[in-house]
């Protein structure tokens, strides 16, 4: 099942005790099939809006509607079956093996063992965990990247049309969160479910949500809008202090992998030869050569010397292969490359499937592009004008040095009809 559009219509919570509202008359549509980042300083009422949106917590006025229905007066146990819901580390069951813990809500709508199993293993493939390997672990024998895929994988059991997640990649190290954000993405583009997610990391906001919501104390929506006009044209100071000053970095972030050209790359198997794939390697002029297993996912980076050593090609996976997804921003890229010192990664697609290789320069390239791209655009709006008039002078006054004042004033009146002449 696809996505449903959620509707929160005029909802208010107030905590007993508290002087303010939680969240004060807040209305705001969420469309199907897209990401909803919820963003804001601590305490301004993020959490709760999503709780009310499975009536975890109650709202204390207005109406919660999902795919057309009022679900404010329904049944709290019966919604929040028909609703996916992720949080930090997974939340998963300790004494459960992965399978049970996947398997809670189709068991709780009376699916049959066979139909459970099935889907367990369907589930572990999509969040690219080897069903053999761990259906029959307990979340204690998992890192914390698996747990999170596995409570992802819970999550979406059901088939639920809605995903609520709740910084859902707090508590792992930043090269798996970005890769499980990579991960959520694909998911998305198989499935389309409509995902609200709470974070605290603005970049994760910019590169996962088709929209963002930026609110202030009392879930006031500061601005709800696309990542790129929120970064381009803040509607408030609030917005503009909490986007911070990297704004200009981070345009980075609206640039993704998949938009920028891929290297090829040789590439090889297990079992292989390496003299072979040496050879190969060689006539395409490359340094090295991708090895991807039987799915074609990137395992070994060799260069050329390693396959000078080698015999035959191992299949055991390099735990270090600097990856990144292709819907990855050129940010991550950076990171990645940074990180592994490669001075370029592996680029994989869905399902871990190995698609090209980005390299520094590739990203370097891009920006340039991008920053000139917005000198261009600047030149164009009226906000132009004064900085033409600006270079008019600066270029007039270099010129001093070696000029008469009336040749200065010449060159600048030239200056200036040209500059009118290209308006
Ligand atoms: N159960 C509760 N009882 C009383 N007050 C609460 C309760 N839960 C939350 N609050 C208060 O409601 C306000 C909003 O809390 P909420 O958890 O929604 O904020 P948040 O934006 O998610 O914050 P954070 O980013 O720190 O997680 C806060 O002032 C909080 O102290």
């Amino acid at each position: 099942m696809t996505g449903a559009s959620i509707l929160l219509d005029h909802v208010t919570k107030r905590f007993p005790g508290q002087v303010k509202p939680a969240v004060d008359g807040l209305t705001m549509e969420i469309p199907a099939g897209k990401i909803v980042m919820f963003v804001g300083p601590s305490g301004c009422g993020k959490t709760t809006t999503l709780k009310m949106i499975n009536r975890l917590i109650e709202p204390t006025e207005g109406r919660i509607v999902v795919d057309g229905d009022d679900v404010t007066e329904m049944n709290g146990d019966t919604l929040r079956r028909g609703i996916g819901y992720v949080i930090q580390a997974g939340g998963l069951f300790p004494h459960m093996t992965v399978a049970t813990n996947i398997g809670i809500v189709p068991k709780m709508l009376g699916w049959d063992k066979a139909r459970i199993a099935a889907r367990v293993d369907e589930l572990l493939e999509l969040v690219s965990l080897d069903p053999a390997l761990y259906r029959d672990r307990y979340p204690k024998e998992l890192s914390g990247g698996q747990q999170q895929r596995v409570g992802v994988a819970r999550a979406l059991a059901a088939d639920p049309p809605v995903l609520l997640m709740d910084e859902p990649f707090g508590a792992v190290d930043p090269i798996t969160r970005l890769r499980l954000q990579d991960e959520l993405l694909n998911i998305q583009d198989e499935l389309q479910k409509t995902i609200v997610c709470v974070t605290h990391d603005f970049d994760e906001a910019v590169k996962l949500g088709d929209w963002i919501a930026i609110f202030n104390e009392g879930a006031q929506l500061e601005q709800y809008d696309t990542p790129e006009r929120i970064l381009g044209d803040p509607a408030s100071e609030f917005v503009e202090n909490f986007i911070g000053s990297g704004a200009g970095l981070k345009q980075l972030t609206l640039t993704r992998v998949e938009e920028v050209g891929l290297a090829e790359a040789v590439v090889g198997n297990p079992g292989e030869r390496a003299a072979d794939v040496l050879a190969r390697v060689a006539e395409a002029g490359h340094g090295h050569a991708v090895i991807v297993d039987d799915r074609r996912r990137p395992i070994q980076w060799l260069s050329r010397r390693k396959l000078g050593r080698l015999d035959v090609i191992s299949d055991v996976p390099d735990p270090k292969l600097p990856v990144v997804g292709i819907r990855a921003t050129l940010n991550d890229a950076l990171d990645t490359m940074l990180v592994s010192s490669a001075g370029a990664a592996l680029v994989t697609g869905r399902r871990d499937m190995f698609k090209g290789v980005i390299d520094v320069q590739t990203v370097m390239d891009a920006i340039t592009r991008s920053q000139t791209a917005a000198v261009l655009e600047s030149d164009q709006a009226p906000v132009g004008l004064n900085t033409g008039m600006f270079q008019v002078q600066a270029s007039a006054a270099s010129a001093a040095s070696a000029a008469s004042v009336d040749s200065v004033a010449e060159a600048a009146d030239e200056l200036a009809a040209d500059t009118r002449a290209a308006q």
